[in-house]
């Protein structure tokens, strides 16, 4: 190890319910954590905005409490690795920092007619960005607040306004607004990055109307990327490896050869299978930036779920039928299946493999006998059905069946919904032992930056499986709740139209 006595590393993930810091030692696993949750707002239907301020305040609360926890200094921390939700847009003034408008979260939708509009563009956006021309994505969110903010058009073409996804904003804070930079994993989330290349692509930038002045430097995964400002951290501490909380966490599950494919339940589901070398196109899926390390760029097929946790949430919180997201395993649990109940949680629209931004959530199949336990399990398996249509989608398009499904997130936590994964999909769930991968994912990231560790083969051995969850559904009961997901489904589809 060629560092000193301290070998920390800080992961700051900055996830979409909640900022956190989980410190790690230099065999990957977690020494100290501190998490702080996030305010979401829903000023008009389908429009989800954040605080940028709060955001930055609870990320460095997370980073005290998180250091007072294992009775450290700043200074004992090696490097930093960053870590986000991705495609929330910010928009702030070069001068002061101050943000223009609140961040618009990855989950709004406020532009779907902005897309419609460009709708003649999109396999020209599909094969340089390798997404889709959905209101998901940043490009048409920046153009939202550009048009929508008075003075911030001509603010921005005289190159007084700065744009960043959630790890711009967090390093442009950390380091005292000297570094304005975004990896190229977050900037492939953007439609205004050519995947290929690795670059703004010009044409992109005038067909969105973003003027490149506002852009931050592409960079790569990890190395010398920055160092934080000692008036607002404390110490000077090398921010080393930044990646999208999704590629992060494919990284954490040390998901390093093609074929290899990981989900995360967050907020919503996000299946990775890593391409290589090769960015697929893809009708259905997404093709984006794994990571760039040490020269090398690999690629990623990714299926988007929108709401995958966030159902479970919205039991909690909006109808108030649990106080914890952890019990609706105990109320899903009391019956033995869905009682025909299915749950189509199309709140924002769908994501992979539908992108239908006007399909509205749904309850079917609700009679007398139907209790909250039936709505709690069907959910849960509503996430289940969504991962896996995503599932199959990408068998399908590589050719190449996923041989285990890697999962990490909130939601991985529950054993009943990783069983009916592993039980729809007819494909082995694994669980590590360390379910924060994404943030591990980012301390990788950060020590492979300063030389912590050598390599991703050094990486892959610390890599530990805590449970496997093998299928032991019948084929004929796989195909019956699978025909009436796909009739429920339909009913969702274009409702808001
Ligand atoms: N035991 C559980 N069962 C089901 N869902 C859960 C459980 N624990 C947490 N969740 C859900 O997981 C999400 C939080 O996961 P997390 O990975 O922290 O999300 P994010 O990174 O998107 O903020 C929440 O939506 C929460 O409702
Ligand atoms: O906040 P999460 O973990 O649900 O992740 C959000 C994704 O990055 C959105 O693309």
């Amino acid at each position: 190890m060629p560092l000193g006595s301290s070998k920390y590393v800080a992961a700051f993930d900055l996830g979409t319910t909640s900022a956190r810091v989980i410190i790690f030692d230099e065999y990957g696993s977690p020494q100290a954590a501190c998490q702080r949750p996030l305010t979401q707002i829903f000023p008009k239907e389908g429009w989800v905005e954040q605080d940028p301020m709060e955001m930055f305040r609870q990320q460095l609360a997370c980073f005290k409490g998180a250091l007072s926890d294992l009775n450290i200094l700043p200074s004992d921390i090696s490097a930093i690795g960053i870590t986000n939700q991705r495609e929330t847009t910010v928009v702030w003034e070069k001068a002061t920092g101050r943000p223009i408008y609140p961040a618009i979260v990855w989950q709004d939708h406020r532009t779907t007619e902005q897309c419609e509009a460009l709708g003649a563009h999109s396999l020209m956006i599909r094969e340089r960005t390798g997404l889709k021309l959905d209101p998901y994505f940043s490009a048409t969110k920046i153009r939202w607040i550009l048009d929508h903010v008075s003075g911030a058009r001509a603010k921005a073409q005289a190159g007084e306004l700065l744009f960043g996804t959630v790890d711009s904003w967090l390093i442009w804070n950390l380091t005292g607004g000297r570094r304005h930079m975004t990896d190229i994993t977050n900037a492939s989330r953007t439609l205004l990055a050519n995947i290929r290349t690795g670059r703004w692509d010009e044409e992109l930038l005038g067909m969105f109307g973003v003027p490149v002045s506002m852009l931050p430097e592409i960079t790569p995964s990890c190395g010398a990327l920055a160092e934080s400002d000692p008036e607002v951290l404390g110490a000077c501490i090398p921010i080393s490896g930044t990646a999208g909380d999704q590629q992060s966490a494919a990284i954490g599950q040390a998901c390093f050869r093609p074929g290899m494919t990981k989900n995360t339940y967050g907020t919503g589901g996000f299946l990775l299978m890593n391409t290589g070398k090769t960015a697929p196109l893809s009708d259905h899926l997404l093709s984006t930036v794994g990571w760039e390390v040490g020269g090398d760029r690999s690629y990623a097929l990714e299926g988007s779920v929108f709401i995958a946790g966030a159902v479970v949430q919205w039991l909690k919180d909006g109808l108030g039928l649990f106080r914890t997201s952890a019990e609706i395993e105990t109320l899903a649990s009391q019956v033995q299946d869905n009682g025909e109940v299915y749950l189509v949680p199309a709140f924002v629209g769908l994501g992979a493999p539908y992108w239908d931004p006007f399909a509205r959530g749904m309850i079917i199949g609700i009679t007398r006998g139907t209790s909250r336990a039936h709505i709690a399990r069907a959910a849960l398996e509503s996430i289940a059905f969504q991962c896996n249509e995503v599932l199959q989608v990408m068998a399908a398009d590589t050719g190449a069946p996923v041989e285990e499904l890697r999962v990490d997130g909130g939601a991985a936590e529950n054993d009943l919904l990783m069983q009916f994964q592993a039980d729809l999909a007819n494909v082995p769930v694994v669980r590590p032992v360390v379910t924060e991968t994404t943030a591990l994912g980012a301390a990788y990231l950060a020590g492979l930056g300063i030389g912590l560790w050598e390599d991703f083969s050094e990486i892959e051995s610390l890599w530990r499986r805590e449970r496997i969850f093998e299928p032991k559904m019948s084929q004929d009961r796989r195909e019956y709740l699978t025909k009436q997901w796909h009739r429920a489904v339909a009913r969702t589809r274009g409702w808001e139209q």
